[in-house]
């Protein structure tokens, strides 16, 4: 596929990236053939920082996420890990510094979960690369830190779409990278596994340094677990900061489309949603 960037081999030169960096988004445009997406999109993720990303269904997240990747190549601006260009980097340096989980991905027959996972060291030592000793402990680590060591020998196949949600998560984290992106983590997740996934993100966040950029549809769950919000509209940042500013009827109504209310979580003060119904929107890629 033209928009893949090939892979230019391996880089001599590339340092080891530090355990936490900086993710940066800087002018970012892009496109599929007659369709823009992006314009001009700028957003920081601060080394250790949990940043989540919202907006409407086809409002560009999922291409943001691969753009920051470097699985796609912006057309204009640039995205740079820690000041490394991703899109200048091999799909192995790229792999070292940023993890993607993606939004589903096909069970490979006969997968099992271990070897699933396995495949994250795989994936940063590039294809050719040798595991080496010490990647069995970080698969183990991984599999554990979400907890389906359990189901290590399973076929994925066999799993419910939930527990091959947390699968690649656990995937994503043997990657063992400074920056991971999660593209809606929590979908198929029960309550409790929604809240215990973005309850290990944010615990992994503060303990490994990780830096974080989530896209959850769930505002209550962003505002909870992000420390800051960004929102896309019409392939532009539409508002941006603490969930306490930025989850506001003007952000449901203009960007959700969406007439409703925002009040407190009377212990905790979290911001709570209540939409009440569907406003006239001027958007092609929304609900009308
Ligand atoms: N490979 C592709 N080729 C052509 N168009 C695409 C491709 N991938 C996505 N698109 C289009 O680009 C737009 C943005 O898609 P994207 O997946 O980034 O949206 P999203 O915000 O992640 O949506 P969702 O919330 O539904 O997951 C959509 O209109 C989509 O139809």
């Amino acid at each position: 596929m033209s928009e893949l960037i090939s892979d230019p081999g391996s880089v001599p030169t590339d340092p080891a990236p530090g355990p936490a960096a900086a993710l940066d988004i800087d002018g970012v445009s892009f496109g599929y053939p007659g369709r823009r997406v992006l314009d001009r999109v700028s957003l920081r993720v601060r080394p250790g920082e949990l940043v989540a990303l919202v907006g409407l269904n086809g409002c560009g997240k999922s291409t943001l996420l691969r753009l920051a990747a470097g699985v796609l190549r912006p057309e204009a601006g640039r995205v740079t890990v820690d000041g490394a260009d991703m899109a200048r980097l091999s799909r192995r340096a790229a792999a070292r510094r940023v993890a993607l989980l993606h939004q589903s991905a096909p069970a490979v027959p006969g997968l099992t979960v271990r070897q699933l996972v396995r495949q994250g060291r795989y994936a940063a030592r590039g294809p050719l690369g040798m595991l080496r000793v010490g990647d069995d402990a970080v698969t183990v680590r991984a599999m554990r830190d979400v907890g389906v060591e359990a189901w290590a020998d399973r076929p994925v196949e066999a799993l419910s779409g939930g527990e091959r949600q947390r699968v690649r998560l656990a995937l994503a984290l043997a990657q063992d990278t400074p920056v991971l992106l999660l593209d809606e983590p929590t979908t198929y997740l029960d309550l409790r596994h929604q809240l215990e996934v973005l309850r290990l993100v944010a615990r992994l966040r503060a303990e490994r340094r990780l830096t974080v950029l989530v896209v959850l549809h769930d505002l209550g769950l962003a505002a909870r677990f992000a420390e800051r919000l960004v929102a896309l509209r019409d392939g532009r940042v539409a508002a941006e900061g603490p969930p306490e500013q930025v989850v506001t009827p003007g952000l449901l109504r203009e960007v959700f489309g969406v007439e409703g209310r925002v009040g407190r979580d009377p212990e905790r003060g979290w911001p709570v949603c209540y939409p009440d119904r569907p406003a006239p929107i001027e958007n092609e890629n929304g609900f009308h």
